[in-house]
């Protein structure tokens, strides 16, 4: 798919893009100090849930449609562009009509392909910008195809928002982050403008620095955060909220890096530990396919002694073993638990190929 970097969006806009604002618009005195609070930290462009789509009912689910003038006057009285969340063709009505900048498909959408379409269908001809965020589930599949609905209905503007996944193991994020699936949303297509949530990820005030700074170290494109002018007091989402004064110091600590290789002598060490990587890298796929041809050995005798593949009490010991040797090797153990888990699905589905005498589907 086709789309811009933010840099061609045509709006003034730089890297680290910064968008902020409260989960929910409340009244008119509290978009009016929290913009005004914002502003004075530097904030440009302002967030604002109208239409909260919520888990479960009975919770507060935005106050609709009577925000779109209260926004009208703080675009006016602060000079700022607004973002708000739409959720189906009358909410994108409404919003164009309201004079409304950007808009934000919500992870509650993106996972129904019927919604995303009909959104983008009512966007044919409209030239708005529009980011999507991650699905609810770690589906990287339904976020592009979210994404490339956009894209087919002509939109140029498009850029994605990471808001973590949910994962009911996770006990310290709201959200868990899976950062392996922006980075594989953003290895697949490089030009799209991606932001980061952390606050939907952390669901709690202090976790957000370190997720922002997670998300500048990975090279993502800006923020978005949610900030209110009185966070205990939020309608909704009110432990992840912070002051515009506790978010603008935030911003300030957080460090930017670079991502390309301006100084020459830096770029030749990298390049140096990157050539030995390569070769490291070789090495570990030769001893992984010792370690598969063995396994291969065992399948065939497992073959005529007609034994099942699956050796609970040895694969019970293989695992706890390696990651003992992982924790005094001072390597995390929970990363070699995982490599071992993959390695012994494959030894599974090569000794079933052998018993089987057949290729398994992929
Ligand atoms: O020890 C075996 O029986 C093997 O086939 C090897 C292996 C492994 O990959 O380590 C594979 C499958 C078994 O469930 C247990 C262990």
């Amino acid at each position: 798919m086709e789309t811009k970097t933010l840099d061609r969006w045509g709006m003034n806009l730089q890297k680290p893009l910064i968008i902020a604002g409260p989960c929910s618009v409340e009244t008119p005195e509290q978009l009016d100090r929290t913009v005004a609070g914002l502003v004075d930290q530097g904030v440009r462009i302002i967030r604002g849930g109208v239409w909260k789509p919520r888990t479960r009912p009975g919770n507060f689910e935005g106050v609709g449609a009577i925000a779109l003038p209260w926004i009208k006057e703080v675009k006016e009285k602060y000079g700022v562009k607004f973002a708000i969340e739409v959720a189906n063709p009358n909410h994108v009505e409404q919003a164009l009509e309201a004079g409304i900048d950007l808009l934000w498909i919500g992870a509650r959408t993106t996972v129904n392909p019927f919604a995303v379409q009909e959104i983008a269908d009512s966007l044919k001809g409209v030239d708005i910008p529009i980011f999507v965020k991650n699905p609810v589930n770690p589906d990287l599949a339904l976020w592009i195809g979210a994404l490339e609905r956009l894209d087919q209905a002509g939109l140029k503007r498009i850029g994605a928002i990471h808001r973590g996944f949910s994962n009911f193991n996770d006990t310290k994020y709201r959200n868990s982050p899976m950062w392996q699936l922006p980075i594989e949303l953003k290895t697949k297509i490089p030009n799209l403008p991606l932001l980061n949530d952390p606050s939907h990820i952390g669901g709690k005030r202090d976790l957000l620095f370190d997720i922002a700074q997670m998300a500048y170290d990975l090279n993502f494109d800006g923020l978005i955060v949610e900030s209110h002018i009185d966070p205990d007091k939020a309608w909704s989402d009110a432990a992840q909220q912070l002051t515009p004064d506790a978010f603008g110091a935030m911003l300030k600590s957080l460090k930017t890096r670079n991502s390309g290789l301006e100084n020459p002598i830096f770029k030749h060490q990298l390049e140096q530990l990157r050539e030995q990587i390569d070769e490291v890298d070789r090495e570990l796929l030769e001893v992984l396919t010792r370690r598969m041809s063995l396994v291969e050995q065992v399948g065939e005798y497992k073959k005529s002694n007609n034994l099942t593949v699956f050796q609970i009490e040895r694969w019970k010991k293989v695992f706890k073993t390696r990651a003992d040797w992982a924790e005094s090797m001072n390597v995390n153990p929970e990363f070699i638990k995982e490599v071992f888990k993959l390695i012994h699905t494959e030894s599974i589905n090569k000794q079933t190929e052998i018993m089987e005498g057949r290729k398994l589907e992929k």
